[in-house]
């Protein structure tokens, strides 16, 4: 679905309000309406290490100055391979308002099936393919994920999504962002790629996850048991030690905690560790920052290398946008890059959701479903259907209209 056209008469609803492109971050909402200038290059190791499209930004920031905006900003998303294209834009007009103002609660949509594309024994063998190589290989961890189809009776609006998400997710970056005509990105992710202001970065890698429980005494265990695990530690060592190894040349100092912290979604309890540092040089712009760190082992793996030939091998069908990055950054370079995950492409009546789980050499192929369905109920939550999944099928399941 992530390279068809809308089918004739599909439109995606939602009023003239809607902004184009929207991103949450500690309680307001960055709103972009309009497209000055597109800028849609691939973000690879190449386009950063000529600066031709730093050189190519910098004159569109200039232009854009020139119409009178004093600190234009460019918006959109970047895939997870970075040998593909990004989205990103000058918008014509931005404006903030208070996330909690925003949010509204989910319209009921009713659903016509949700199918597994990669059901769930299929996961579980690429789970344990991922284990084989950890023995036979260098590979020491790989992120593996799994698309899950949503196909409803109307179209999907992505703005009343959005609003629904910033309901649901008040702490997290809700964002909807534009990735082909007539395909939305929505999604409320809960992990800050970076955050630059000034001179100073803030990175908030997560790994290491289990869901969360309704009773308080379950969600005290399951937090213990979080902090606890060696199998969840080395997960979330594995991406501590890449952030603070891509940050370290940049930062002096860089402070990192000693030990993670348990933090919580509505959905899910997460090993955290936030990540501060000061620039040597203040110039340094956020996309560069972000670029120099993604794919961080949050969504990749260890060895990088390795971790995104054995995705390629093993996942079975293809990321696109899940998996990259979603934000801003000004003409300064301050910005704020989150992972784009916990989301989904909507396209017309349907949305492809996506989940992943940290694979390590101590993983259990049967928990890291679980996980993945976990981390799903993040958007399944929407539609009220969160403990809708699907048996252990490869089949489509109908759900009652
Ligand atoms: C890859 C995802 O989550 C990442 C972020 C937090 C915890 C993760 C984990 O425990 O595996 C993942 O690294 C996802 O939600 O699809």
């Amino acid at each position: 679905m992530d390279v068809l056209p809308l089918p004739t008469g599909e439109r995606p609803p939602g009023g003239r309000s809607d902004p184009d492109f929207a991103f949450a971050s500690r309680g307001r909402v960055l709103k972009a309406y309009g497209v000055n200038e597109r800028l849609d290059v691939a973000l690879d190791d190449r386009s950063f290490a000529d600066g031709r499209w730093e050189e190519a930004l910098d004159r569109a920031f200039r232009r854009r100055k020139a119409q009178g905006v004093e600190n234009p900003i460019l918006v959109g998303t970047v895939p997870f391979d970075g040998r593909q294209h990004a989205r990103l834009f000058i918008p014509d007009h931005c404006d903030y308002e208070d996330a909690g103002r925003m949010a509204a609660d989910p319209d009921p949509v009713a659903l016509k099936a949700i199918e597994e594309t990669v059901g769930r024994n299929a996961f579980e063998a690429a789970v344990t393919q991922a284990i084989g190589l950890f023995r036979d290989t260098a590979l020491k961890k790989v992120v593996l994920s799994r698309p899950l189809d949503v196909e409803a009776r109307e179209a999907f609006a992505p703005g009343r999504l959005l609003r629904a998400l910033l309901r649901q997710n008040p702490g997290a970056h809700v964002f909807a962002a534009p990735v082909a005509y007539g395909q939305t990105l929505v999604g409320a992710s809960p992990e800050l790629l970076i955050r630059k202001t000034g001179r100073t970065v803030v990175s908030n890698p997560l790994a290491g996850s289990a869901p969360r429980s309704p009773s308080a005494e379950v969600e005290r265990q399951r937090t213990a048991a979080l902090l606890a695990s060696t199998k969840d530690r080395t997960e979330h060592r594995y991406v501590v030690d890449a952030v603070c190894a891509a940050l370290a040349g940049h930062c002096s100092p860089l402070s990192v905690p000693d030990a993670p912290s348990v933090i919580r979604t509505p959905t899910m309890l997460h090993l955290s560790t936030e990540l501060t540092g000061e620039l040597v040089d203040p110039t340094v712009s956020s996309l560069r920052l972000a670029h120099a760190l993604h794919p961080t082992p949050a969504i990749c793996g260890t060895p990088t290398g390795l971790a995104r030939d054995a995705i390629d091998r093993l996942e079975g069908y293809a990321r696109n946008w899940y998996g990259g990055m979603v934000g801003w950054m000004d003409s300064r370079g301050n910005g704020e890059w989150a992972l784009s995950i916990r989301c989904g492409l909507v396209q017309g009546r349907h949305l492809r959701l996506y989940a992943g789980a940290g694979v390590v050499a101590d993983s259990d192929p049967a928990a890291e479903w679980e996980e993945t369905a976990a981390k799903l109920t993040t958007m399944l939550n929407l539609f009220g259907v969160a403990s809708a999944q699907p048996s252990n099928t490869d089949l489509p399941v109908e759900l009652a209209s």
